[in-house]
């Protein structure tokens, strides 16, 4: 899905825009000196390893954190103010809900939040789950309250739906028939999603966009096609002087060893985000996956 598909409607808007930010804890900081901007009318996947910052990006953009530092604009408007409020749905890991409150209950409460609520978008989600209405959501598993969280954050009808591991309690064909959900949609209306999750595959199928961060800050953004052309994963044994020397042409995002040996880089981004795969013939063979930005050519 790409921007060209909207042009009048987002031509050269970015669905937010962040400088310089950051967020501290007493720890330390979780997030430092972010800057990032997201085209409108994209499918962006998040990826990076626990502890990356991806649930802290996503907090101070549903403004559920308050950011220690830099700006952050969401369609232009602050994360705080009615504007950005109104045009932005959070479905957050702990995915909230009022336990005793049935499933007609919590749509309802959807419904009175929310002006522009769309009953019949988030009540056939729900349906075509066959959770009763009449159920209460502590009774539901949890991909079921999955499901539910997912029909209020998509009854919202926001302009930018930020998902926070998504899919992670989904079994594989309740997956495919949300992510189609969400594919529907953006197709639809438009809709930027900023979706974390460790789980690629997924990613992979409907994302535009990628966003890589480790350790609280950017490796990686761009269109998914460009990062491709311009990054290859390499993966094979021990590699000698002749393949280093290559390599050394080359900007090496990272690279893994298998188990027993040394690390030769300590960049923990995930190599399967770039998922272009060279095979290297086995004199220049490396320990290690090895993802590498190619040198452009002249
Ligand atoms: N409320 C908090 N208080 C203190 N530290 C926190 C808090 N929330 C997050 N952190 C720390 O901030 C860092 C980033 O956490 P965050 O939850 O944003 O990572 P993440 O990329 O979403 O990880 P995961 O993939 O495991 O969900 C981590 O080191 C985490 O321990």
């Amino acid at each position: 899905m790409s921007l060209d598909m909207y042009p009048d409607a987002f031509a050269g808007q970015a669905a937010f825009e962040a400088h310089g930010l950051g967020k501290r804890y007493r720890r330390g900081w979780a997030l430092r000196n972010c800057s990032l901007r997201l085209p409108a009318g994209r499918i962006c996947g998040l990826v990076g390893p626990n502890g990356a910052g991806k649930s802290t990006l996503l907090g101070i953009l549903a403004d559920v954190l308050e950011p220690s530092a830099g700006t952050v604009r969401v369609f232009g408007a602050a994360p705080g103010s009615e504007e950005a409020g109104h045009r932005t749905a959070f479905l957050s890991q702990d995915k909230p809900l009022f336990r005793r409150f049935t499933v007609a209950e919590m749509l309802r409460l959807g419904q009175e939040l929310n002006p522009q609520w769309d009953a019949a978008a988030a009540e056939s989600i729900v349906r075509a789950g066959d959770i009763p209405l009449n159920a209460r959501i502590a009774t539901l598993s949890g991909g079921q309250r999955t499901r539910v969280a997912f029909a209020l954050a998509f009854g919202r009808r926001p302009d930018l739906l930020l998902l926070d591991e998504p899919m992670a309690d989904l079994d594989p064909l309740v997956r495919h028939e949300l992510m189609s959900v969400l594919m529907a949609e953006v197709a639809e209306r438009g809709t930027t999603v900023l979706m974390s999750s460790h789980l690629l595959a997924d990613l992979e199928n409907v994302c535009d966009y990628l966003v890589v961060i480790s350790s609280g800050g950017v490796r990686l953004a761009g269109d998914v096609d460009e990062i491709l052309t311009a990054h290859t994963l390499l993966i094979g044994a021990e590699a000698n002087a002749g393949a280093r020397a290559e390599l050394s042409r080359h900007t090496v995002v990272e690279s893994r060893v298998g188990a027993g040996r040394s690390p030769r880089s300590s960049v923990p981004t995930a190599p399967s985000t770039v998922p272009g795969r060279l095979r290297v013939p086995p004199s220049k063979r490396s320990s290690s996956p090895i993802c590498v930005r190619r040198t452009p050519r002249p």
